[in-house]
């Protein structure tokens, strides 16, 4: 084994209630690809960012090739070649990509035009394709995350710690970032690759270390091990095996949602959501599969009341709902778990409770007369908490201050709640670990089997194929086609996915 270029030794991190990394010590080589895994809340961020100068440790020490350093910032980290690339991306939305990557790290006059070309060639380097005059704000999460790469190679990191990457791309930009990730680390460089994703842990690490409630249960070499024995290793126990519905009985059922010649058309542009027709049925749960962007997020606006269509009928419970407000949908029952949860989901400088009453205020069950009934609101959160594992010391702690897994858990909890008629889950798991996806999804088949309806939109095929009684795929803001579960094959949907109609082209 090469020599070691990381050494945390017996780091313990105490936030005021929680000790959220208990005696922690993994040590990374010199080419080495270390994958850290573990449940919501095993305290995987909160190591790296210790590592990272983020956090400072209540206890331990950090030795970088071969002496201890305190690092005390991001900026001394960068200094001995350690960057982070968080789950979050640090980009200036307004600026452009060569401007984003020497910002803070020039002196005097620069010369962008040179600079431009300068990040160019390092791009091409690594395989991207990074446009480096153009604004951050054009740019796809994917591109997004490559700038981030590339402002950490520009300032020569050799150590680069990865917070969920994949956990916002697509499978292609995947395959790229997983190609750059060998590719780095063959020039001598290391990676901390922090992930739930058994099958990119397989694929692309050394050495797999797995956390659990704050201590390692375990450091394996990835040869030594398999997926089955690393979930294990992680929750604790087997999962749960869920039986997916098959859509057989729907003819019988009433229609709860109507959806007719939806149409968004900005002007001078493609339409976004063009001509959409749909139904879902009570006690269904309709998945909507596709490459992300491809108009799935407005859609589930459009129904929400979020977006206004310029064209086209939405009928709920037989009720033209069109041109309701959202409070309207709200009170008539629906409930919406947004994509990007740091968005439209939660306030994270508030407490648990005060979030689960987000959307909710004006209902009567937790206001009277115009005063917050505190004390049963609180005692709602508790039960959440409970019910869904989130992992909180009580409901008066900041949404902010829970690991990315744990905030999910109480976007998911209130919005299901809340959706008493319908529910639009849009990438419901992003973030979870496989028990938490586990119960989930048993959540989802639970409103189904109680009669609600649902929409479930997610980029991953395993779940749509898991939990959906009909499949519709979306592609350039269209529907290529709805079928039953069980009549697409993963080849036939890969297709529908791209915009190729397969029946079609047979017919013809
Ligand atoms: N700034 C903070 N203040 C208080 N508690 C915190 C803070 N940051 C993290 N924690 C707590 O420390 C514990 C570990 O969190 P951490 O973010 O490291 O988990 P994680 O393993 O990265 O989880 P996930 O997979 O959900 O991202 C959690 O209980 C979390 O609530």
């Amino acid at each position: 084994m090469s020599e070691a270029v990381i050494e945390l030794k017996h780091i313990t991190k105490r936030f005021a209630k929680v000790l959220a990394n208990d005696d922690v010590s993994i040590t990374v080589h010199k080419g080495e690809v270390v994958a850290l895994l573990g449940e919501n809340g095993a305290g995987k961020s909160t190591i790296m960012k210790i590592l990272y100068g983020l956090y400072h440790a209540t206890s331990g020490e950090i030795w970088i090739d071969g002496k201890e350093r305190k690092i005390a910032s991001p900026k001394e980290a960068m200094a001995l070649g350690i960057s982070m690339i968080q789950q979050h991306f640090s980009l200036v939305p307004a600026h452009t990509v060569t401007e984003n990557i020497i910002l803070g790290n020039c002196k005097g006059r620069v010369d962008i035009k040179a600079k431009e070309k300068e990040i160019e060639a390092l791009a091409k380097q690594y395989g991207f394709d990074v446009p480096a005059g153009e604004y951050i704000k054009n740019l796809s999460v994917g591109t997004q995350q490559k700038v981030e790469i590339l402002k950490a190679l520009y300032l020569n990191a050799r150590i680069l710690i990865m917070d969920e990457p994949t956990a916002v791309l697509t499978p292609q930009e995947i395959d790229t970032l997983m190609t750059f990730v060998k590719n780095y680390v063959s020039k001598g460089n290391s990676v901390v690759f922090i992930t739930h994703k058994m099958k990119e842990v397989m694929q692309v690490s050394d050495t797999i270390v797995v956390m659990r409630n704050g201590k390692i249960c375990g450091t394996v070499k990835r040869e030594d091990t398999n997926e089955k024995e690393l979930a294990h290793m992680m929750i604790g126990h087997d999962l749960e095996t869920l039986q997916a519905p098959g859509g057989d009985d729907l003819e019988k059922k009433k229609k709860r949602l109507i959806v007719e010649d939806l149409t968004i058309q900005k002007k001078d542009s493609a339409p976004v959501l063009d001509h959409i027709n749909l139904t879902v049925h009570e006690g269904e749960i309709l998945g909507i599969a596709g490459v992300s962007d491809n108009g799935q997020q407005e859609l589930c606006e459009a129904l929400y009341g979020a977006e206004t269509p310029t064209q086209g009928k939405i009928l709920l419970d037989g009720r033209d709902i069109t041109a309701t407000s959202v409070k309207d949908r709200i009170t008539m029952g629906m409930g919406y778990t947004a994509s990007d949860r740091y968005r439209y989901g939660m306030v994270a400088e508030m407490s648990l409770a005060e979030n689960m009453l987000l959307k909710a205020s004006y209902l009567k069950n937790w206001v009277s007369h115009g005063i917050i009934n505190w004390k049963k609101l609180r005692q709602y959160t508790e039960r959440q908490i409970k019910e869904y594992k989130i992992k909180a010391p009580d409901c008066n702690v900041t949404v902010g201050s829970l690991s990315g897994g744990n905030q999910q858990k109480v976007v998911v909890a209130r919005e299901a709640d809340m959706g008493k008629s319908l529910v639009i889950f849009d990438q419901p798991t992003r973030g979870l670990d496989l028990g938490a996806i586990n119960y989930v999804h048993k959540t989802i088949l639970g409103e189904k089997n109680s009669g609600k309806s649902v929409i479930l939109v997610s980029t991953e095929l395993s779940e749509i194929f898991a939990l959906s009684d009909r499949i519709a795929v979306m592609y350039k803001g269209r529907i290529m086609g709805i079928y039953k579960n069980g009549e697409l094959t993963t080849e036939k949907i890969g297709l529908l996915m791209a915009g190729y109609q397969p029946d079609k082209e047979e017919e013809a």
